[in-house]
Parts: C-alpha cells; structure tokens; sequence
C-alpha cells in the first residue's frame, strides 16, 4: 500500500468514505476494495449488514479501526448529516434498484431514488463535501433505433444505439409504463446533483452503471430473500438453475444488454474515488461493450456454464417463454439495448473493462452453487416431504 500514486503522479493520501448503501450488492464490493488494497476509512452506512459482515468480525481485526458499521436508515436519521461532515466525500448507492419493484411499487421507487437522496446533495453541498452518486445506464430508455422499422438499415448504425453520457437523449415510455419512475427518478436526482455543481460548487462525480454482475447481487428467492420475490435477472435465472426448472424469458428474451464484471466496474470507481481532478464534474458511463447478448443468449449461455461449474447435465427444456405482464404485472416496459460509449471514461481515467461474459459467468456461478447448492436441495425436499 505504500508509495501509491493517482494517475498524475502524487501521492494519495489517505481519506475517510461515508458510504450509504454501503451493505448491498457494489458497496460489499467496494468496501472490500478499499479495506485491501487502500489506507482510506469507511463509514458504511445502511439498513443491513449481512454482505459485508466478513469485514466487520473481529476475525478481520487487521481493518477494524478503518471500517465501521451504521444502521442509518436515510429516510429519517439526523445522523446522516453528522457522518457527512465528517468523511471527505460521500458516495450515495442506496436506492430501490429492482425492475420488478417500479412497477409495482412507484411511490417507493420514486421516494428513495429521489426524494431520500436530497439530504444527500444538500448536505454534500452545504459542507462542501464531494459527492459520487450512483445514477443508472436506465436514463437512457430507448434507444432511438428502437423508434426505427425493424428492417431499417439505419437500427444497424451505432449512432442510433449507442449511448453517449454528453449527447444521447433520455428516451422513456408514457406515465402508465410505471416501468420509468426508476429512471425518471433518477434522472432529476442528475440533474439536481449537476446543478448544485453549477449554482453552488459542489464537486460531483456520477456513475451510470450498465449491467454490473458478480456474487452477492440480489437474493435466491426462498433462501436468503423473500419466496415471491423477484430479483434481477442474474439472480433469477441463478434461481432456476439451482432449482433444475426453467429460465423464463420475459417477451421472448429479445432485449439486449451489456454485462460487466463487478470486479472490472469497482475499479473503475477507486480511480474516481482517487482521481478528484480528473472525475469531478463528470458523468461516467461504466459498463463492457464487448459483452453484448441479448437476454436469450444469456440465458443459454448461464445454462452450459452452469452445468460445467456444478457437473449436472442441464434440463430437457432450458428455457420458457413468459409475458412481462404475468411475469412483472401491469406497467412493465423494458429497454431495447444498452451500449455504453466509452470515451469519456478512457479520457478522463484511461479505465476499461477486461473480463469477458463467460469467464465472469464461470466465477459468478460458482459462486452461486458453492453458497447456496446445498441450501436450495434442503428446502425443496422439506417442500417435497410436507
Ligand atoms: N448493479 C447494477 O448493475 C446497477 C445498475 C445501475 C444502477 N445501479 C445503482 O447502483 C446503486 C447500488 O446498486 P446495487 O446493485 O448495489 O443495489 P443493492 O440493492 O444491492 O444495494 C443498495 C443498498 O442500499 C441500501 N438502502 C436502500 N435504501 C436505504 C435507506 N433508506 N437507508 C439506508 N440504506 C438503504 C439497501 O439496503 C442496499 O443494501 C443503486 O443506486 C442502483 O440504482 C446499479
Ligand atoms: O427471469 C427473468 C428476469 C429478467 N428478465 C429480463 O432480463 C432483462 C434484464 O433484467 P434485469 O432484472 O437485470 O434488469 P434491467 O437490466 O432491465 O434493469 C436494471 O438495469 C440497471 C439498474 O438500474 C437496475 O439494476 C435495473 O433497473 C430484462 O429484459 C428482463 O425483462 C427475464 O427475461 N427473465
């Protein structure tokens, strides 16, 4: 850890991170980054704990006095300002970040991507403290190609799908696709947080991340997360396998998407968190481009790497086709096709992706079936049994 320099050459002094939402799926990965490789300080901040737990046991004494636990629920916690003020610069990933949930609980959606999130800008701003919040690849919506026949040469042209932080439209569906209130949602908490940078100074970096997978995103339905629940597809179709029954391919899985490996993106945000100068004023899209499928293909292509890391054959049929209305209820709609341009992030921090979509697939599922194989083999016999 000694000696380490930021991309222009000085040295980087240690510095203290208030981290809310610091105990889902990208903050367990980032409070791993930092407590490895780092010197910084985090106070993580959030209403669960279990994914980073490993760094909170006194087994792990060698950082206990570098990271420390807050069950601070932002909603309504005069403590937030207070650790705010004291770290050097806050990074805001709590949010409702599940599909499932924006249409079915809107007024939740809307609450914590946005109305929750104010405190947030306004006492970075106030203290003159910097921020990095977490925005999605979902302000973009629609592509404008998806607008275009479908056998438009034109749907072929990247300048009709791919997705420019600086010049790329925000293309969302009408009001009763309650689908959009994440995005919409997101999208003005951007643009407040842009605006605190013009009106008031504040020093801001945000992250629009396209797609990041790896172990702990979501929950195993009936495991370690409610029964009926639905996660993000990662977690979905992870479920399926596991429980040997089909993936379901919501409107025939023909939505596309670029998927990035935790590991690859969490670099990406050490170099803004130890690169103000060059990340500040900026909006970075962080995602691989390489790793394009779309949702069938990833389907298939979960199901033969799953059978290899696990030694099961896979079942006669692997996958199923199910509407998004039975699957996701009424105000669902989805984006057409996700490519980040990556310019911007190759200028300012000279980032960029490695791992390809089956070598992250290889170590995410054997992940999956390492923790929880054995888990969901008990609970489907009792289930068997009664
Ligand atoms: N994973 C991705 O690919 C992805 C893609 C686009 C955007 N994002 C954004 O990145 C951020 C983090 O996403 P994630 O995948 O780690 O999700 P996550 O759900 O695993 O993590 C969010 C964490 O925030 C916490 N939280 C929510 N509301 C809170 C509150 N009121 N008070 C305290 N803690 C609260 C949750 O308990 C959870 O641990 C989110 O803002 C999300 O919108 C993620
Ligand atoms: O079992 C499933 C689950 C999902 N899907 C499909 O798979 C695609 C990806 O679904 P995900 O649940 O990962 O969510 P999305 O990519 O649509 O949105 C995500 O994007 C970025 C973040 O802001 C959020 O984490 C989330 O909104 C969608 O087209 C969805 O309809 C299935 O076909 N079957």
């Amino acid at each position: 850890m000694a000696g380490r320099v930021d991309l222009d050459g000085n040295p980087i002094n240690p510095i203290t991170i208030c981290m809310i939402g610091a105990g889902g799926f990208i903050g367990s990965h980032l409070c791993e980054k930092l407590m490895f490789e780092t010197p910084h300080k985090v106070l993580a901040v959030d209403v669960y704990s279990d994914k980073i737990k490993h760094l909170l046991e006194p087994a792990t004494i060698q950082w206990a006095d570098r990271i420390q636990f807050h069950r601070i629920n932002i909603k309504n916690d005069s403590r937030l300002e207070g650790l705010i003020k004291m770290a050097d610069l806050t990074i805001n990933l709590a949010a409702i970040c599940t599909p499932a949930d924006y249409n079915t609980r809107p007024l939740d959606t809307i609450y914590s991507n946005f109305i929750d999130a104010l405190p947030v800008v306004k006492y970075c701003s106030e203290n003159g403290k910097r921020l990095i919040h977490f925005s999605t690849c979902e302000v973009y919506g629609k592509t404008i190609g998806a607008f275009l026949p479908k056998d438009s040469p034109l749907r072929q042209d990247p300048a009709y799908y791919v997705l420019k932080e600086d010049a790329s439209p925000c293309i969302f569906g009408p009001i009763e696709k309650q689908r959009w209130s994440y995005a919409c949602a997101k999208q003005l908490i951007e643009r407040l947080v842009y605006a605190e940078g013009a009106e008031n100074g504040l020093e801001f970096t945000i992250v629009r991340p396209f797609n990041w997978i790896g172990p702990r995103m979501d929950f195993i339905p009936g495991i370690d997360g409610p029964s009926e629940g639905v996660p993000r597809v990662l977690a979905c179709f992870s479920n399926n396998l596991l429980r040997r029954e089909p993936l379901k391919l919501v409107d025939g899985g023909e939505s596309q998407r670029t998927f990035i490996y935790i590991k690859d993106a969490i670099e990406a945000v050490l170099l803004m968190i130890e690169n103000p100068a060059r990340a500040n004023s900026h909006i970075f899209n962080v995602g691989n481009p390489n790793n394009e499928v779309t949702v069938r293909q990833l389907a298939e292509m979960m199901t033969q790497v799953y059978s290899k890391v696990s030694g099961e054959s896979s079942i006669e049929t692997p996958t199923i086709d199910v509407s998004s209305k039975e699957f996701y209820g009424e105000g669902y709609d989805d984006s057409d096709k996700r490519i980040p341009d990556m310019t911007i992030i190759n200028k300012q921090l000279g980032w960029n992706p490695k791992t390809s979509l089956w070598d992250l697939l290889e170590s995410t599922l054997t992940y999956q079936h390492r923790t929880y194989a054995e888990a969901v083999k008990q609970a489907m016999s009792k289930t068997t049994a009664i």
